[in-house]
């Protein structure tokens, strides 16, 4: 069934940032956000999340309403790659990842060594095992955004919500990881939705786009398609070159 949001305003105070937002995530498919700074995709993904409340429109979760469901019970179903984050005591790679674990466990239980096979597989899968006990804080963004990454995917959520995930990373790796997105996205039918600043990449990785402009849905469909001349322009204000290569089309700003 996948997330259905209605007819859905959010405001910070007196300022309106998302105007009448209606989509649908479907199962399996891979989602991306374009939009300029400022544009309202990060709200948009933390109003999915559930860590803002919709002022007016409702969220549906597998048909059910997001507002009906308990805090844990949405953490069980969608992971979170936030932009970054700050945390301000010493913790390992490892310790850090057994965490992300906790909406699983039942009260008094703790993260066995079953738990921590997993974390090491997908470290191999996310080729930074070589990570695995360094201090969280010591981390390169690179280095943080690709553990953040792999907690979500341990956390073997139907969905997961993923603001930026390679702006930190170099070239090689934004290609492994969106390869590895994808991968993932298609063996387990996983939903990924996620905001990207570069059309290119939602144009080679995405099922659809959705744009955004101030507020508004400005385009929504297949990514090949609705990444074009016409709605960069529209989004960016500038004019833009389609440029054939070997690897498929791009778009280069002029
Ligand atoms: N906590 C907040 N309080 C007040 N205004 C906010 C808050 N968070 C975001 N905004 C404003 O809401 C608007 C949308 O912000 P949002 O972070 O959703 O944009 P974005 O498209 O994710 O931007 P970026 O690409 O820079 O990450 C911006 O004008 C921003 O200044």
């Amino acid at each position: 069934m996948g997330i259905e949001i209605k007819n859905l305003n959010f405001s910070y105070g007196k300022k309106q940032v998302l105007k009448n937002i209606n989509l649908n995530f479907e199962k399996g498919k891979i989602y991306g956000l374009l939009g300029l700074n400022g544009s309202g995709k990060t709200t948009l993904l933390k109003l999915v999340l559930n860590l803002l409340k919709e002022d007016q429109g409702m969220i549906f979760l597998e048909g059910r309403a997001k507002k009906d469901y308990r805090e844990e019970e949405i953490s069980k179903n969608i992971a979170y790659v936030p932009q970054s984050i700050t945390i301000t005591y010493d913790i390992s790679v490892m310790d850090f990842l057994m965490m992300g674990f906790n909406p699983f466990l039942k009260l008094f239980e703790k993260p066995n060594r079953e738990h921590e096979e997993i974390a090491e597989d997908y470290l191999r899968q996310v080729q930074i095992s070589h990570l695995r006990e360094k201090n969280l804080n010591s981390l390169s963004g690179g280095e943080l955004q690709m553990v953040l990454i792999t907690r979500a995917l341990i956390q073997n959520t139907d969905f997961i919500v993923m603001d930026e995930p390679v702006s930190n990373l170099d070239l090689k790796n934004q290609r492994y990881i969106m390869d590895k997105i994808r991968e993932v996205s298609r063996k387990y039918n996983k939903t990924m939705i996620m905001s990207l600043h570069d059309p290119n990449l939602i144009r080679k990785y995405c099922d659809r786009a959705i744009l955004l402009k101030q507020g508004e849905i400005i385009g929504e469909g297949i990514a090949v398609e609705s990444i074009n001349r016409k709605n960069l322009r529209e989004i960016y204000d500038m004019p833009f070159e389609k440029i054939e290569t070997t690897n498929g089309t791009n778009y280069v700003a002029l």
